[in-house]
């Protein structure tokens, strides 16, 4: 079966006077049908998880740790894979990328059907087969002869889509694929997803959005200052989770309790040595002064513990 497996990735940026640890020690498994949501507030580090993933990190970053692609019993470690490799195997083959936002990321200047066209003969497939694809996202063929600025935000939505199935790649990465969108588009875009997932690939979300999240995910991972904090099951992480920062994430939303966590992450040039949460965790004690690691669910020393039956 396929996969993607990262174990102990982790990115950092050298910049004049600082190095800012972006990632740290990440570890997770996306499988086929399985839709894995990676949620966190801004700047945590979530896309730069992504872009490490894809070789698409800029030159002043540095990376460890492992990221395989297993498909059809062949393995390709991704990180420090050569850009050759990644741009005719990985990007677009193997992994599909939605885009964050649909309508800017076409061109302005040439059609759907244009910019189709060119996705689908750079992945040496007929252009031709762009009506054929694009049926398959609920556009007409006309919808295809239209300019971006002339599409609707659903239908540049579906155009997007479709550029990226059409190397039929059997893991999609999507990198905040609702922002900017009505509550209306952001779950058509979660239904497509899931339909996505149902029809055998693997999906790995990145999003602030966590309704989006909670619509789709199978599996939730939850991000703090360069982090996965927390890693299991959606609904179990979503009602019982583990760690207190999850919990606080999770509160803070406003179609749940609307509770900010008081204070403010860290800096990622200036991360602690010990747990990144625990100067604003109500439950920190001198074991917090040293890393947890996750196990199971939760990387932390003192896990939030729920009796049988109760929500969070
Ligand atoms: N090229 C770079 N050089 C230095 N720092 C960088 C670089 N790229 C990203 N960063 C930093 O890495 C951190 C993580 O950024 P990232 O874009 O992954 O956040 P994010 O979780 O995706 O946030 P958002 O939800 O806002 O998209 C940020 O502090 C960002 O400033
Ligand atoms: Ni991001």
């Amino acid at each position: 079966m396929n996969s993607l497996t990262v174990t102990g990735l982790s990115v950092s940026f050298h910049i004049p006077g600082a190095v800012v640890r972006a990632v740290g020690d990440a570890s997770f498994t996306v499988r086929p049908g399985r839709c894995l949501a990676l949620v966190g507030e801004s700047g945590c580090g979530k896309s730069v998880l992504a872009h490490a993933l894809l070789g698409l990190l800029p030159g002043n970053a540095r990376t460890s740790g492992s990221a395989v692609l297993t498909e059809g019993g062949t393995a390709t470690e991704l990180i420090g894979a050569s850009e050759r490799t990644l741009a005719e195997r990985v990007r677009g083959r193997s992994i599909g990328l939605i885009p964050q936002s649909p309508a800017t990321h076409l061109t302005p200047v040439r059609t759907a059907r244009a910019q189709l066209a060119e996705a689908l003969r750079e992945l040496g497939r007929r252009p031709e087969s762009a009506d054929e694809l694009a049926r398959r996202f609920g556009l007409r063929p006309a919808d295809l002869d239209r300019y971006p600025h002339e599409l609707s935000g659903g239908m540049a939505q579906r155009v997007a889509n479709t550029m990226a199935l059409a190397g039929d790649p059997w893991l999609l990465l999507a990198d905040e694929p609702t922002t900017g969108l009505d509550r209306d588009l952001v779950e058509r875009a979660m239904a497509t997803l899931r339909e996505l997932c149902d029809e055998g690939r693997a999906v790995l979300l990145i999003t602030h959005d966590l309704r989006a999240a909670e619509r789709v995910a199978d599996d939730l991972a939850v991000m703090y200052a360069s982090r996965i904090v927390e890693l299991g099951p959606a609904e179990e992480v979503l009602n019982r989770p583990h760690h207190p920062y999850s919990a606080g994430l999770f509160d803070a939303q406003p179609h749940r309790a609307f509770v900010p966590v008081p204070g403010m992450p860290p800096e990622l040039t200036a991360l602690p040595a010990g747990c990144a949460f625990a100067p604003r965790c109500p439950h920190r004690t001198a074991l917090c002064d040293e890393l947890p690691v996750r196990g199971a669910r939760a990387a932390c020393h003192h896990p939030l513990v729920h009796q049988e039956g109760s929500r969070a």
